[in-house]
């Protein structure tokens, strides 16, 4: 009896293992595919092997000793026809020493390593006997975890396998139109593949197999979004369809200059989604300067104007502050109560600004992620707008979810990137939200000229540098960016800052980064708006959003160091105003062809979105959306660098699914995005 019930506590606790895995139901254990194989079907030549290969040879043992080099180990030699390898082992029981005595003939299995003096070695072999027959299939290895070995969950899985029905989710005409392998044969095949199949696209998951279920998994995604944007067409929200006071109009005499076209396209394109009764989920794309505040203030204004309050959101707390002045500057006027609120201000002054907030009192509120903390409350939120809501953590994405959720009635929400991203890449990874696009510049803007100059010609650089500000006009000179190390990169910003100073004797110059309070910063961005300051050192702090129009030159120190994105990001902080404006790219030689190519998208173009798809092309989609850091590239085995044509494919699925098989796609989605849902949805 005791040996019953031992079992039975330790199926319990195996069970806990498998749940830590996310495997619960059989379908969890289908789909928990090989990490990778091991290939035990062959015995490879020692003379053959290479580093980094994942090899099992036979040879017999010429040397085995128990050496104290350091510590103790033991370490064998052995060899066969074509060569020697040596084997290590760091802990090793007795019985392993007579494993391996001189003149037995045995087989090891390991990684082989090094490539030094005295050739390759393996550290930690497993070892068997010669001559075993050898294993006619891959041997799956699958994701594992403390206390799980790969038997039991080998077991696991083909025991659900043998339980489970797998019926495939596509209907034939789409299996036939991408040539995918059925569902049932790939996943079968993924855990036991066959003698023939083909060990290198297996390993590579470039398998037909692979492709199929990249595929399904790829379309779940695609499924998943469509199901957001549908679900939030169920919700509710204000339909602000009243026709207002006219806030709109006052607002733009306000501002003191004319819609562009493409403005006015966008701002009615907005306008419309806020006067449905399901929450608009709108992402607004416009180039560096190409005017998205006040298309987002036009927005405010009409949410406004029907009673609602409106908040902003900026992830730095330069870009809120930023917006914060500009906006206030145009509401205030016009009678409108508008707020601040972030991270810097005092437990007292943010408790009284919350306040306002919750009495409904402030109707325009601007600031950082402290918007959404959870004491902020809103009398009657109407309108979200979250400025570059990629440079959001997960985390803070998900309550800002969250925020509008609580409410029976969701507030509309747009975003605003300055990332233009190319249209099918944005409708691939950004189904579920509906994009305009400001396609032009205000008019008047001089383009950018953009010069490339070698760090060498520093001094003729510092007179011109002094001629432009003799002429009233301001300079930002960035600083270096290094990336290994935050404290040197601050040191290379005082560097600058004390050089120039030297350099530039008798001009007003400014330093700012990332470190200092930000009562400083503010201080610092205050001085320079009011052109208190001729020359602002800075930090990638001032990538975003900054708008200085009377800002003319830009200097980027080591301009080889920065992605193409973060240049032009950078370049567009000048050319805002009438002024002819000058870019100078200084970079140290000599130049990586990588770098050589980013300098000359540079200077070669202006155009953001031109210069995204050359991003796009240098970095692939994961980076140059940046969602490896954001934690959203949320899939198992699709990679949506190298998969990209298969996600193409799979969005077209969804589409066509959806119309014409409603039912695969309701059956593929909840196959695969059982536990997943919640996630899928960012
Ligand atoms: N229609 C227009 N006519 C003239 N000037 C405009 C117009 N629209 C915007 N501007 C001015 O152009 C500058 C850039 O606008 P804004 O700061 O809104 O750009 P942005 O799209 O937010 O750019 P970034 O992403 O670089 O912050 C501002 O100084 C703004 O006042």
């Amino acid at each position: 009896m005791p040996t019953a019930f031992a079992k039975k506590e330790s199926l319990a606790a195996i069970d806990k293992k498998f749940a830590s895995l996310g495997l619960l139901e059989d379908f969890d254990f289908v789909l928990h595919l090989p990490l990778r194989y091991e290939d035990e079907t062959a015995v490879h030549r020692i003379g053959s092997l290479y580093p980094g290969q994942m090899a099992q040879v036979e040879g017999i043992v010429r040397k085995s000793e128990v050496q104290i080099r350091g510590r103790r180990q033991l370490v064998a030699t052995i060899e066969d026809e074509s060569g020697q390898l040596s084997l290590r082992w760091l802990h090793f029981y007795p019985s392993q020493i007579k494993a391996v005595e001189e003149g037995r003939l045995i087989r090891v299995r390991g990684e082989v390593r090094g490539g030094s003096f005295w050739g390759f070695e393996m550290v930690h072999p497993k070892v068997s006997r010669a001559g075993a027959p050898l294993s006619d299939r891959l041997t799956p290895v699958y994701p594992a975890t403390e206390g799980l070995n790969q038997p039991q969950i080998r077991k696991a899985v083909n025991a659900a396998l043998a339980r489970v029905r797998l019926d495939d989710t596509l209907p034939e005409a789409i299996q036939k139109k991408y040539h995918l392998a059925p569902f049932a044969d790939s996943i079968r095949l993924l855990h036991n593949p066959p003698k023939d199949a083909d060990t290198q696209s297996l390993i590579e998951k470039t398998h037909p197999a692979w492709e199929r279920v990249k595929f399904d998994e790829l379309l779940a995604q695609q499924l998943a979004m469509s199901v957001a944007r549908a679900t939030r067409q169920n919700k509710k929200a204000y339909a602000m369809k009243g026709k207002g006071s006219g806030l709109v109009t006052r607002l733009l005499a306000q501002v003191g200059f004319a819609l562009t076209p493409a403005q006015e396209k966008v701002s009615r394109e907005i306008l419309t989604d806020m006067k449905r009764s399901y929450p608009m989920q709108r992402l607004l794309q416009g180039d560096v300067g190409s005017g998205k505040t006040v298309v987002a203030a036009i927005a405010a204004a009409h949410a406004i104007d029907q009673g609602f309050q409106v908040a902003i959101m900026a992830p730095t707390e330069i870009l809120a502050e930023q917006h914060y002045r500009k906006l206030s500057a145009w509401f205030e006027p016009l009678g409108i109560a508008t707020g601040w609120l972030a991270g810097s201000l005092t437990p007292k002054k943010k408790q009284q600004a919350a306040a306002l907030v919750a009495d409904g009192v402030t109707q325009l509120v601007v600031g950082t992620q402290a918007l959404i903390q959870q004491h902020v409350t809103f009398a009657k939120l109407g309108l979200m707008v979250v400025d570059e809501q990629h440079r959001f953590g997960v985390g803070q994405r998900l309550s800002l979810a969250r925020k509008g959720e609580q409410e029976t009635i969701a507030p509309h929400q747009l975003s605003m990137s300055a990332t233009p991203i190319p249209r099918t890449l944005a409708m691939t990874f950004f189904a579920d939200l509906d994009v305009s696009v400001i396609d032009a510049l205000p008019p008047g803007r001089t383009p950018v000229v953009t010069k490339l100059f070698a760090d060498s010609r520093r001094s003729e650089l510092l007179a011109h540098v002094h001629d432009v500000i003799l002429q009233g006009r301001q300079v930002y000179w960035v600083c270096p960016l290094v990336e290994e190390s935050e404290a040197l990169q601050l040191q290379t910003a005082t560097d600058t800052f004390d050089r120039l100073q030297q350099e530039l004797s008798g001009l007003r110059i400014g330093l700012l980064h990332g470190r200092l309070p930000t009562q400083e910063k503010t201080a610092v961005m205050t001085a320079f708006h009011r052109h208190e300051l001729d020359l602002l050192v800075a930090t990638t702090v001032i990538e975003v959003g900054v708008d200085v129009p009377n800002a003319s030159l830009m200097i980027i120190e080591h301009a080889e160091r920065f992605g193409l994105a973060q240049l032009h990001q950078l370049r567009g902080r000048v050319g805002r105003g009438q002024n002819e404006s000058l870019c100078v790219l200084l970079y140290m030689a000599p130049l990586s062809s990588v770098a050589t190519a980013r300098l000359k998208a540079m200077y070669e173009t202006q155009d953001g979105f031109e210069i995204a798809r050359r991003d796009l092309e240098q970095r692939g989609p994961g980076e140059f959306l940046g969602l490896r850091q954001s934690g959203m590239a949320l899939l198992r085995f699709a990679d949506i660098d190298e998969d990209a044509p298969i996600a193409e494919q799979a969005r077209d699925t969804a589409q066509d699914l959806q119309s014409v098989y409603p039912e695969a796609a309701a059956a593929h989605l909840q196959r695969w995005a059982r536990q997943r849902a919640d996630l899928l949805r960012m």
